[in-house]
This record gives C-alpha cells, structure tokens and sequence, in this order.
C-alpha cells in the first residue's frame, strides 16, 4: 500500500479550501505506489490527487512541481500542480533565489511537505501495444523539447553519483555473479559518462522513471487508437540527458516483461513516434545500447536498495529487483537490438 501517512479529512479540507478548490467532499488513500501518499481527493471545484513526500524535502520538491506547471502551460498533458495564493515568492531571476526560498505549489500537511495536482482521467496500460507507445515516444519528445527553457536546473537524484554511493550498500546482499556485474556494468558506466560522445548528449528537463503504471490512457476504439491523457509521478525528475529518459521508457514499454526481452514492434513504435518531433543526434545514436544498460542499471540498483534496505518493511511492497538485473543482462547480450529501429547500419552506430 502506499499510505504510510494519514491524513485527517478536516486537515485535507482546510488545505483544499486554501488553494480555492472549494470544500473536500471525499479523501481517498491511493493504494498503488511505493515512494509516496497519495489520495484521491474531490472538492467542489473538480478531482485532485494530494501527495505528502514521504523522502523528498522542500529543497528538492519546487523543481518537480515548477516542471509540471511549465509543462502543463505549454499543453503537455501533466498534472497541473495547485498554488497556494498566500504564498508572496521573492523577485528576481530564479537561480538567485536563496535555497529555502517559498514554493507556492509545496504545501505542509501532517507535517510532511505536500502538493495538490490535478487529477488525470483514463487508466494505465499495463499491457502496451505499439499504438500505446507510439503516444509515448510522442509525447516524450515533445516534453524533451517543452523543457527547453525551463528555468530550473536539478541533477537526477538517482543519476550516476546515486549508483557510485548506492551500489557498495547493496553490494553484501548480492552472489557472487550478481556482485561481479554490478561492479563492471558501474565501471562501464563510469567511462561512458566521461566520454566526448556523452558531453554532447543533449539534455534538459527528464522524467526519468517513465513506466508504464505513469501514463494515462483513454482507450480507443475499433477505429481510433488509445489516447494519451497525460503523464504523472514526475518526482524522480532532473536535468540530465533525453536519451537516459528515452532508454528509461524503451526498457519498460518496449521489452517482454518476463524475460528482458526487447520487443521489435514496440521498440519501433516508440522511436519513430519521437523521431517525426525531435531526430536524435550522432552522439544519441551511437550511445544508445549503452543507455540502454544504463537505464536497466539505474533501476537494478534501487530496487535493490528498496528491496533490501526499506524504510518500513512492514508496508513497502519493494519491486522486484531480479527483474532489471535480467533486463541489464539482455541489454549487454543484444546491445544492438533496439538500434535496429533507428534504421541504420548496425556498424554505423556501434563504431
Ligand atoms: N495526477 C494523477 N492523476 C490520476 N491518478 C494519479 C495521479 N497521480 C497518482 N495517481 C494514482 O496514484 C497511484 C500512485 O501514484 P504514484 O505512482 O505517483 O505513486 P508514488 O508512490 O508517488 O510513486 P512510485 O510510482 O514512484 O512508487 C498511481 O498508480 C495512479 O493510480
Ligand atoms: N519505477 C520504479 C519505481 C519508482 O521509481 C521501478 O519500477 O523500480
């Protein structure tokens, strides 16, 4: 489950009436999720979801919340975040604001930092075709190019200097073979990250935890294909690379759950959805299979940790970590595989 704080329904009310959404008729714990409480709350004014950060503090939370709200003005569907009108926010330029400056979207609410989003309609497709993940590459090139000038700059959290300090805390938890890929996929990694080729990256606002179970669908008809309604859960969000985001969602939306293994049809569905908004550069195309690894390492590594260090055993019900260790092991044994839908010459991206 995933409502480890509870809110009281006088306190939830008082907040929603605050932010001018009218009374609170109903407050409902959301039971999916792992990193934070949510409930569904419907006020007079329409149908929110109100989250209290159960990790992330006030220092992190307006990058996250700002990002929403840039998008969202830009007609990407994310959920709008709500603002809290008594809230004066200093002038100036946004980097020379100090540290602790207000956020008029991050609220406090049973002494954890909180937002109030709106609420997307449609369900998640857990079970994704190709028209399902031709919307997601669509949309993620245009949240790639809609970040453009967005004025914050936060790293990803749980990018490369996550791994380097997470990966000796799960390390002892690990078998031999396990511990002997870890160690050389972070070593691989390390020497990509200090490459030209990944300098040249380019890079911006990502998502970076684009799963199938953070999308909204309307679903479709015999004669018109599913439609996205929108995106949430941008709460691992950071500056970095718009290929790292990519590999994230080809590893998830493109790949045969069971078995790591990459699915052709999605795979080409999803890249030549984001390519017809934004084609990818050389350096994109030549780092791509190492992405891929990345992206699968990147997951492999928190689950472990969620897995076997979490904050309360009793109500985390931690993801499995095996499962990106055999995606990890599927990217390295096929590094090409999804590089076939870029429709060049495997020598051509692999130089
Ligand atoms: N803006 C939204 N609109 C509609 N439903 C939402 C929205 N935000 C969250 N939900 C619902 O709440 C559930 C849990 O949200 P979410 O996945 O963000 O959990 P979390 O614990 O914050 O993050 P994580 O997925 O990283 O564990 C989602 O599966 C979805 O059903
Ligand atoms: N999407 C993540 C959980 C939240 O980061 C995973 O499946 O491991």
């Amino acid at each position: 489950m995933a409502v480890y704080t509870d809110v009281g329904f006088d306190e939830a009310d008082a907040l929603v009436q605050r932010l001018g959404l009218g009374a609170l008729q109903s407050l409902k714990g959301i039971q999916g999720g792992i990193e934070n409480t949510n409930y569904f709350a419907s006020t007079e004014k329409g149908e929110f979801v109100l989250t209290l950060f159960e990790r992330l503090g006030p220092a992190q939370l307006p990058y996250y919340l700002c990002l929403m709200k840039h998008l969202a003005a830009r007609g990407i569907p994310v959920p709008a975040p709500v603002a809290d009108p008594a809230v004066t926010l200093p002038t100036g330029s946004v980097l020379s604001w100090p540290a602790d400056a207000p956020c008029e979207l991050v609220h406090r609410v049973a002494g954890k930092p909180a937002a109030v989003v709106q609420r997307l309609g449609g369900h998640s497709e857990l079970d994704p075709g190709p028209a399902h993940c031709a919307e997601l590459g669509h949309w993620l090139a245009r949240m790639h190019l809609a970040g453009r000038d967005f004025d914050r700059v936060q790293p990803n959290l749980r990018g490369l200097a996550w791994w380097n300090d997470t990966a000796p805390v799960v390390l002892p938890y690990l078998d031999e073979s396990q511990a002997t890929l870890l160690r050389a996929e972070l070593a691989y990694q390390n020497h990509v990250a200090a490459s030209s080729a990944h300098a040249a990256l380019p890079r911006g606002p990502v998502h970076a935890d684009l799963f199938r179970d953070n999308a909204m669908f309307e679903a479709g008809s015999s004669d018109t294909p599913p439609r996205l309604s929108g995106v949430f859960d941008f709460y691992f969000a950071g500056t970095d690379t718009w290929l790292f985001d990519l590999a994230v969602c080809l590893n998830d939306w493109a790949i045969d759950l069971r078995t790591g293994v990459h699915d052709a049809l999605r795979a080409d569905a999803l890249l030549a959805a984001y390519l017809t908004v934004r084609p990818l550069t050389g350096a994109e195309r030549t780092l791509l299979p190492a992405m891929l690894r990345a992206a699968a390492l990147r997951f492999w590594i928190s689950r472990l940790w969620d897995f076997h260090l979490p904050r309360e055993a009793s109500m985390l019900k931690a993801h499995d970590p095996t499962h990106f260790e055999r995606v990890l092991r599927e990217r390295a044994r096929t590094p090409l595989a999804p590089v076939q839908s870029l429709h060049l010459p495997p020598a051509a991206i692999a130089a």
